[in-house]
């Protein structure tokens, strides 16, 4: 039996490799590898954005000007403003003041264009990155489009990177940092956040995530890459001018991360190195083909990106990682959850009889439909109640006005005496209610344990620079270890590991109340947990319900499977056409006319 290699090898295999190029390749190439590694570092803030979180951005090309530029600017003027003449003749100090000036900018730019969603946000990019390109080209301080020349080297410890080989080095330690940082920060509490972005934002904001601050977040790490790359390229070309920082090369970068493989880290180096190369063997060969000069090549990236798009959206890299371990097996990368880690401080549950939650006359109007109709109900401590009634008689909507989703056209919701009428689902999240969904949203490729964790997210305070640097790794095991208790407690151990989306419906239903419970939650909004349920897991799920009841935790349950509701819960709220038909204990409510009448269409 072939032994596995472990990953850390093949990345210490990987990084000798870059160790011993320039001892042995041809300057050419060397240069070659200088290129790849300065745009896998802006591809790299692409998988970050468009990738893990679906921002797609045109636009930049802008940034690493944003870099190149100011570095120039700094060490080259023999006038700089007094404010900033600290500053002056030094790239490392030019690289700060690129960085800061960058993210005061990104941030600027994402204020004004992120909360534009589907098409208007690329096209914002596309409209940002032109201005900014234009910009460059104008203004006159920056030499307009012959640009700004005599840029000095970067010194290490006194010695000038003057050769292509000399800055090789620097320029591939900040791609390694690169990976590393931005693999550490997904592998945290905030990267969690960050993944949810593409296709859970109303799940993220349930469990308390601020998906606003999260896009910013991601925004402005692109950008600081982009500007780091930048500030190497100037160093390297030791001249800058408009032309590699426009449009074009925007799109260029996207296609980098596309064809590398947009969800995966190394993707950016395996698209910079595939298109970089690409690009200059086709550079030589197209025109020789042809009999004429031309840039063919891009007639062919756009064939190819085609191409990528219908038969391996995923990109090259999770290809390449199954083509090289069938050959070299490499161990799988298991996590590990520490039983040791501290508990989490949990939230002192109000007194058992209390009220929790209370819905006075709330009517919520669709246009000339009236979904609810002065509805009112009252959870208190320690109680399960149910809401039911017949398709479209009104009940999600209810579940959504309490929950902050949605907002009534008329009536108060009072959550532990406080008005949440349009708090939104964050906040209302934060005071301790927490839901599952009718339809099940979770994170289908990423693991139990890790959807588990995105409902402990508000539980924690860590922040993208500790992740970043894995300075949080005692919170992080904390919020692990709370997310597997309660898969344990729920009864999903043995899938603790395994992909979210492999689970059977009914597990994932499970699933989102487990992730509902690590949040603390005192009051507890299940929107049908029982269906696709079996019988023997939902004989499960009503004694986790009476043993949540009985700590004191408020349960407001919404199901059709009355068999289920009737032996489980204390009270049940009937519904039908938006109105409250009856209320009271199971028996009586079985008893009602009017509740007979609502699901058999009358009384025998
Ligand atoms: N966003 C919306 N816009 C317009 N109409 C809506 C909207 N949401 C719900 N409705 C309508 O409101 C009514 C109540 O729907 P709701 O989903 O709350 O019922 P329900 O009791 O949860 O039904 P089911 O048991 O089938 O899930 C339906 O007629 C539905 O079509």
């Amino acid at each position: 039996m072939k032994t596995a290699l472990s990953p850390r090898l093949v990345l210490a295999a990987f990084v000798a490799l870059l160790l011993v190029a320039p001892l042995v390749l041809p300057a050419f190439y060397i240069t070659l590898l200088n290129y790849i590694g300065l745009y896998a570092m802006v591809a790299l803030g692409l998988v970050l954005l468009t990738g893990v979180g679906g921002l797609t951005s045109f636009g930049q090309g802008a940034f690493v000007g944003l870099g190149a530029y100011t570095t120039a600017l700094l060490t080259t003027s023999a006038e700089l403003p007094g404010w900033l003449g600290w500053a002056g003749g030094s790239p490392w100090l030019a690289l700060l003041v690129g960085l800061v000036f960058t993210c005061v900018v990104a941030f600027l730019i994402g204020k004004l264009t992120l909360r534009l969603s589907g098409h208007y946000l690329p096209l914002a990019t596309i409209a940002w990155g032109l201005s900014l390109y234009f910009l460059f080209g104008t203004m006159a301080f920056l030499g307009g489009h012959t640009g700004l020349t005599g840029i000095p080297p970067i010194s290490v410890f006194g010695y000038e990177l003057r050769q292509g080989e000399e800055v090789y080095y620097l320029i591939w330690l900040f791609v390694l940092a690169g990976v590393l940082t931005t693999s550490n920060l997904l592998d945290s509490r905030e990267g969690r956040a960050i993944r949810a972005l593409k296709g859970g934002m109303v799940m993220a904001e349930a469990m308390g995530v601020d998906t606003a601050r999260s896009r910013m977040v991601i925004f402005i790490l692109a950008a600081l890459l982009a500007c780091a790359s930048g500030w190497l390229y100037a160093h390297m070309q030791r001249f800058v001018n408009p032309t590699p920082f426009g449009l074009h090369i925007g799109i260029e970068y996207l296609f980098m991360a596309v064809v590398g493989g947009a969800a995966h880290v190394w993707g950016a180096l395996v698209g910079a190195g595939v298109i970089t190369v690409l690009k200059q063997w086709l550079q030589d060969l197209l025109p020789k083909l042809f009999g004429t000069s031309g840039n063919f090549e891009v007639i062919f990236f756009g064939v190819l990106m085609v191409l990528v798009l219908h038969k391996a959206r995923g990109g090259l890299w999770p290809i390449l990682v199954s083509g090289f371990k069938r050959f070299i097996p490499v161990a799988a990368q298991r996590r590990t959850v520490d039983r040791d880690a501290v508990a989490l401080p949990r939230r002192e549950l109000p007194a058992a009889g209390s009220v929790l939650l209370e819905a006075k006359a709330v009517t919520r109007r669709f246009g000339g439909l009236l979904a609810n109709n002065n509805m009112s109900l009252e959870v208190r401590a320690g109680e399960i109640l149910a809401l039911i009634g017949p398709n479209g008689a009104g009940k999600s909507t209810m579940f959504n006005q309490v929950s902050g989703v949605d907002t009534p056209t008329s009536g108060e919701v009072l959550f532990l005496g406080e008005s949440v009428v349009g708090k939104g689902s964050r906040t209302i999240a934060r005071m301790g209610m927490s839901r599952t969904f009718q339809h099940v949203r979770l994170l289908p490729t990423m693991s139990v344990l890790e959807n588990v964790a995105i409902g402990a997210h508000m539980r924690g305070s860590s922040g993208v620079l500790s992740a970043a640097w894995r300075m949080e790794r005692s919170e992080e095991a904390r919020l692990l270890a709370e997310a597997a208790r309660q898969i344990e407690r729920v009864g999903l151990g043995e899938h603790m590991f395994d992909e979210a989306g492999s689970l059977a419906l009914g597990q994932q239903r499970i699933l989102e109340i487990a992730r509902a419970l690590a949040s603390d939650p005192c009051l507890l909004l299940l929107d049908e947990p029982a269906a696709g349920l079996r019988y023997k897991e939902k004989e499960a799920l009503g004694d986790l319900l009476r043993k949540l009841r009985a700590e004191g935790m408020g349960v407001l349950l919404v199901e059709h499977d009355m068999d289920f509701v009737m032996g489980l819960v204390d009270r049940v709220v009937v519904m039908e056409f938006g109105e409250k038909i009856a209320e009271g204990l199971p028996e009586d409510v079985q008893r009602d006319p009017a509740v007979l009448a609502a699901y058999l269409g009358g009384e025998d």
